[in-house]
């Protein structure tokens, strides 16, 4: 059984807090959740409910967990001499699960990426580890295509990337203006899917079409 501080938190706390951000305690973070529970009008002291603050911090670790991790790292190995293949690599449907910045309230869909290769090549897995290290943040979905391309782009220096998304988010759907399967589809393009249509609309159409294994 864990020891229970129901204090509430003071305004200098938080104060502290905003002042260096991540230097939250973790008995500090169960302490908001005791709050939050109490504000709904549960007991977060009844059996149910003792171990919940904690259990809550843990998930938010792994929902968040990106802000711990570093772009540079994940791509930094890469395999040159790819025997001339010289035209785009595409990966489509990565599945994410993010957090909307205005509500906390997930964001769930698929990421597609394309990047035409500059001799160097990087471990497939390692795009999608890049789309989960900015999708477990609090988001807003133009900032999470943009973060991906150009983060692609500025550590692997292809010719040029493409990134769509394609999600729904939940606070349209189980709150507030209450719409179900709505798709909110994001574009963004660096380098030659920038500047040549044709590259865009090829990349379209692969991630649109109905191609199979
Ligand atoms: N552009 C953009 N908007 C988003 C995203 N996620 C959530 N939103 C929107 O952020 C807006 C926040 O609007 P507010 O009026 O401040 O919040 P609200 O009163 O809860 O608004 P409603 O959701 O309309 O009830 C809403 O329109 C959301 O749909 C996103 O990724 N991109
Ligand atoms: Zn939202």
């Amino acid at each position: 059984m864990s020891s229970v501080n129901l204090s509430q938190p003071t305004s200098r706390n938080i104060r502290s807090s905003i002042l260096s951000p991540g230097k939250v305690s973790r008995e500090e973070a169960e302490e908001a959740v005791r709050t939050m529970i109490l504000w709904l009008g549960d007991d977060p002291l009844r059996e149910g409910l003792l171990d919940t603050p904690a259990r809550v911090v843990r998930a938010f670790e792994e929902w968040f967990s990106g802000y711990r991790l570093k772009p540079e790292e994940i791509l930094s190995m890469t395999f040159e001499e790819v025997e001339g293949y010289a035209e785009p690599v595409t990966l489509r449907g990565i599945q994410f699960e993010s957090y909307c910045e205005h509500h906390m309230a997930p964001i769930i869909g698929v990421v597609h990426i394309s990047y035409i290769p500059d001799r160097k090549v990087v471990g497939l897995s390692k795009l999608a580890r890049i789309v989960d290290l900015y999708a477990k943040r609090l988001q807003v979905q133009e900032k999470l295509t943009a973060q991906i391309a150009n983060t692609v782009q500025a550590v692997l220096n292809p010719k040029g990337v493409a990134v769509m998304i394609s999600a729904e988010h939940q606070c349209m759907s189980t709150r507030g203006v209450l719409k179900h399967g709505v798709d909110t589809i994001t574009t963004q393009y660096t380098g030659e899917f920038s500047l040549d249509k044709s590259r865009q609309s090829q990349f379209v159409k692969l991630v649109t079409s109905g191609i199979s294994r």
